[in-house]
């Protein structure tokens, strides 16, 4: 699939919109199914994508195939990320402005290698400079970093994010990737403490004791064995086939060192990493009455030596509570069984902690200072929907937030699509689809929803536990078509619920919620003595985290629900205001395995995802949509009724135009404000003709004329001369320094003056003229002719560079001349002059005149070794200057002999082998005389007086083929 299609990439269609079935859920699905089963795992609707995950390496993601992509119409090439990716990136370098893409689909359906190829594209594709490439660098490393402290191994998926991510790429004017920033969501900290069986912890922490260096291992007192470690081996699979722990640390560390962490920054987290899994190695037992007791010697001297803590102070932290009783604190010892939650609450808190430290440090090495405007493509990619066994607060608030960007996609899509057809009077016939807002009402109403429910049960006082809070939901959420619980169940669903559960049917599915851990999750509460105890801590990201996130004193901190509902609605906010673009991921099976397509999981999944709608309202809808100002800015130069100036309304420039472009009445539809145009072939079309007629340069010089614009007059004629100067060098040869800096000081006087005279009328017409000027020097320069005598016609000018043509027309052809003149020798310049010579005497007067421009004049056509000796011994000192044979006639006759004719400086001689005929003093020379026509006879008059010649009064004709040259010479 390099660039051309085969057979293969047109298996089934490529496009959803173009299914001739009507728009069946069989039909998708079997088309769906053949593309898979031919590993061609993308399908547009539209332009949206749908990624079916293929479970193995299809060596479709090279250099070669971005190469392939790059820059290609959208549907031109088979569907692919790149292609989505590459459109992104060029409507928003031509329509300066923001983009995101929302990457959704449930775990492990492949988001997070979707996202990792959009950035690897821009990575690879966008215009580079060593600066950039550092800023590449980061951008790219950050994944792995982000990767091992963020996700983990799930029953779903080996490496499933658990955290949400949202990357935004940021990029200058020519499209250069400058900078970037990360915005992560709610990490599930509880997996520090608590995997489930088949789960893994963090991946940071297998590929610190499996990959670690024996010093560094020695340095943090680790052994190289995960099943030491407590925090590590809950899930019973510390080792994962399908994952390199060696290998992905050794990719982590040279990650920090290149986003630029200092050794101390990588000496602290790694001392962090250590510390939990001590931490996890803290056992408690009970004493005598009951308290807690520290029975790990090893592990506190560990903590305290990373920490930098004292180990008393650790212990009493570890152990006891502080209470406030009136006006003095005092310390309450702990059960033990509370001392492990406390231990456990730490653990969570310092790992989570580090992960917010570690993102902020990621973003100052992603941050861009330079203040210009820069646009941006948004990156989401958060944690999938997920329904395990047992699901808890965690997957309560990772399929609400998946709720939540359903309902954006609602409104972005179907929504608000079907309402603009509507407010712009578009006949339309409604499409029905699945609204989830009743969903997210149910869990985020203020007062009313889940979380609302939830953060009054941890903040009430009074003996508030998991169960009192089932009960208030029971009560307030009766009756709710999504919500149901053992109590309020029938008796068929009864049986599927135990009494601490609550079920809610999500878009995606019914989810079961065990309620146990709620009120803790959501609270996070972390005792205020251990805080007090880490504010001591010498590792110095420790003392930022405990320091620098801590509320003042008393204030209860907002339950984790609620600051996860902040940061979504955040989120959306964020969102709204740029383009949406969609990548929506399919899971073909749960095995995790390849050429597997499990077609009732897959149907599942696309009824879910809202695709058949989509693609109703794509098929029966517009492609394309807008403004008509926008549209007709864009494409007026097509017309020549709207080119320069259109003076009517847009709406009639719009009509116009497309008239003029000849759109048929089913191809568009004009709404109230703006064009809507049905298939993308429409609008590529017309595209296409706008390209030939900006040729592909708009998009530069406009990006270009947009800074330059701003900057003013001055630095626009300087960025004109600049231009020109450029295209001047090229035609240049380089080493002629001398001459280049001639003619750029010429130019650019010239340019001063042009630019005088033709101020712009406005900035539109302004970036036209920028914009013809530009495209006739480079094609100018492109066509230059390459010597004076290159035939090579010189361009025809626009009308508004007739002026600087001639000039610039002169300036060539003087260069040429000089430079032709430089090169010759000094025998070549006897020849021109002779050359120019026979052009002052036969121009225009003889007919072969012009072909004997081209033929080389040359210093004599007989060598002294033809002519005879004895001849040479008369005439040579008179020094012989030119001879030639020549056929001579006589007066009487016409009798032709062959004879030599030789000049000297004081006469003419014929000579006949070793005899001279004739002796033609130039005394006697009466005249010469040639016909005008195209042969080469010559005739010499000479007067009679001289007694020695023979002949008197007498014509001399010849003919011979350089009669031009003989004469020029002898004149
Ligand atoms: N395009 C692809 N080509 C080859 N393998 C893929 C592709 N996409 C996904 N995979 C495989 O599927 C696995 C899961 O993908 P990924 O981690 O992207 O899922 P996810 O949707 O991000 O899941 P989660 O929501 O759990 O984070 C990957 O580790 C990889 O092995």
């Amino acid at each position: 699939m390099e660039g051309s299609l085969t057979a293969r990439d047109r298996v089934g269609i490529q496009d959803f919109v173009l299914l001739d079935a009507y728009t069946s859920e069989t039909a998708f699905m079997d088309n769906l199914r053949k593309r898979f089963s031919e590993n061609l795992i993308y399908t547009y609707i539209g332009t949206l994508l749908v990624s079916v995950n293929p479970y193995k390496e299809l060596g479709i993601y090279t250099k070669k195939q971005m190469d392939t992509y790059m820059g290609v119409n959208f549907f031109e090439l088979p569907p692919h990320i790149f292609a989505l990716a590459d459109n992104v990136y060029r409507t928003m370098i031509s329509e300066a402005n923001n983009h995101f893409i929302l990457i959704s689909g449930e775990s492990g359906a492949g988001k997070t290698e979707a996202s990792k190829k959009v950035l690897q594209f821009y990575a690879v594709c966008c215009p580079s400079t060593r600066l950039l490439d550092n800023v590449r660098d980061r951008l790219l490393l950050s994944n792995p970093v982000l990767e091992a402290f963020g996700n983990a191994k799930t029953l779903k998926n080996d490496n499933s994010s658990r955290f949400g991510k949202y990357m935004d790429i940021q990029f200058d004017h020519k499209g250069a990737a400058v900078g970037g920033h990360v915005l992560s969501y709610l990490l599930e900290k509880s997996r520090v403490v608590h995997q489930n069986h088949g789960e893994r912890n963090f991946h940071i922490f297998y590929q610190l004791v499996e990959g670690g260096e024996d010093e560094l291992l020695r340095w943090l007192g680790l052994e190289r064995n995960c099943q030491n470690y407590r925090y590590l081996i809950q899930g019973e699979c510390a080792k994962v086939s399908s994952i390199n722990d060696k290998n992905d640390w050794k990719t982590v560390q040279k990650a920090l060192t290149i986003i630029e962490f200092s050794e101390k920054d990588i000496e602290h987290l790694f001392a962090i990493l250590a510390s939990v899994l001590h931490l996890g190695n803290v056992h408690f037992e009970a004493s005598a009455l009951g308290y807690a007791t520290l029975n790990s010697s090893v592990e506190v001297h560990w903590l305290s030596k990373l920490f930098g803590i004292p180990s008393n102070m650790l212990v009493e932290g570890l152990t006891h509570r502080k209470i406030e009783a009136k006006a003095e604190e005092v310390l309450s010892p702990f059960t033990a069984e509370h001392a492990k939650y406390a231990r456990d609450a730490l653990a969570k808190a310092i790992y989570g902690r580090t992960f917010s430290w570690l993102v902020n440090k990621i973003n100052e090495s992603l941050a861009n200072k330079d203040s210009t405007r820069k646009t941006v493509i948004g990156l989401l990619d958060i944690y999938g929907f997920e329904v395990f066994d047992v699901n808890s607060f965690e997957q309560f608030c990772i399929n609400f937030c998946n709720e939540k960007l359903q309902q954006l996609f609602i409104q972005l899509t179907l929504k608000s699509e079907q309402e603009e057809y509507e407010k712009e009077g578009i006949e339309w016939e409604p499409v029905p689809y699945f609204n989830n807002k009743i969903i997210c009402d149910l869990v985020e109403e203020k007062h009313r929803g889940i979380i609302s429910i939830l953060d009054e049960e941890c903040l009430r006082p009074g003996e508030a536990t998991d169960f009192t809070f089932l009960e208030k939901l029971e009560e307030k959420m009766c009756g709710h078509p999504h919500f149901v619980t053992h109590k309020l169940a029938d008796q068929k669903t009864r049986k599927t619920l135990e009494r601490g559960d609550f079920r809610l049917l999500h878009y995606a599915g019914e989810v079961t919620y065990s309620v146990v851990g709620f009120l803790d999750k959501n609270n996070d509460l972390l005792y205020r003595n251990i805080k007090e105890v880490m504010r001591q801590s010498k590792n110095s990201i420790m003392q930022h985290c405990f320091h620098a996130i801590e509320p003042d004193g008393k204030k209860r901190p907002e339950t984790v629900a609620t600051q996860f509902n902040s940061s979504l609605a955040g989120l959306t906010e964020i969102l709204m205001t740029k383009e949406p673009w969609y990548v929506r991921c399919l899971k073909p099976n749960h095995c995790k395995q390849p050429d597997r397509f499990d077609d009732v999981m897959v149907r599942h999944q696309v009824k879910y995802l809202g695709l058949m709608e989509h693609l109703r309202v794509r098929r029966a809808g517009f492609a394309y949509r807008r403004r008509c100002e926008v549209f007709l800015k864009r494409y007026k130069a097509l017309c020549p009724d709207t080119w320069p100036h259109w003076m009517g309304t847009p709406a009639e420039g719009v009509q116009r135009l497309i008239k003029h472009l000849g759109y048929k009445p089913d191809e568009y539809k004009m709404g109230r404000t703006k064009i809507f145009i049905r298939h993308p072939r429409t609008l590529f079309a017309t595209e296409d003709a706008f390209e030939i007629c900006k040729h592909e340069l708009a998009t530069r010089i406009q990006a270009k004329y947009k800074g330059y614009r701003v900057k003013g007059r001055y630095q626009r004629q300087r960025e004109a001369a600049t231009k020109i100067e450029t295209c001047w060098r090229g035609l240049q040869a380089r080493k002629e320094r001398e001459r280049r800096a001639w003619a750029v000081k010429v130019i650019k006087k010239f340019i001063k003056g042009f630019m005088n005279r033709n101020q712009p009328v406005s900035m539109d017409n302004s970036e036209f003229l920028a914009f013809v000027r530009q495209s006739y020097l480079t094609r100018l320069k492109e066509n230059l002719p390459k010597s004076v005598l290159d035939k090579t016609t010189w361009l025809t000018p626009p009308p508004i560079m007739q002026e600087a043509s001639v000039f610039l027309r002169q300036l060539h052809t003087r260069l040429l001349v000089r430079k032709y003149v430089r090169g010759i020798s000094a025998q070549q310049k006897v020849q021109l002059q002779i050359k120019a010579l026979a052009s002052d005497i036969f121009r225009g007067r003889k007919e072969n005149y012009p072909q004997s421009v081209y033929q080389p004049f040359a210093d004599t056509r007989i060598s002294e070794k033809d002519i005879n000796i004895k001849v040479l011994q008369q005439i040579c000192p008179e020094g012989i200057k030119y001879s030639v044979p020549v056929i001579k006639y006589d007066r009487n006759g016409f009798r032709p002999r062959f004879r030599q004719l030789i000049f000297t400086r004081a006469a003419a001689y014929l000579v006949e082998e070793a005899k001279i005929k004739q002796r033609v003093n130039y005394s006697s020379l009466k005249g010469v005389s040639v016909s005008n026509l195209s042969d080469n006879f010559l005739i010499l008059h000479v007067t009679c007086d001289d007694t020695k010649q023979k002949v008197c009064d007498e014509q001399i004709s010849f003919t011979g083929s350089f009669c031009m040259n003989l004469l020029s010479h002898a004149v």
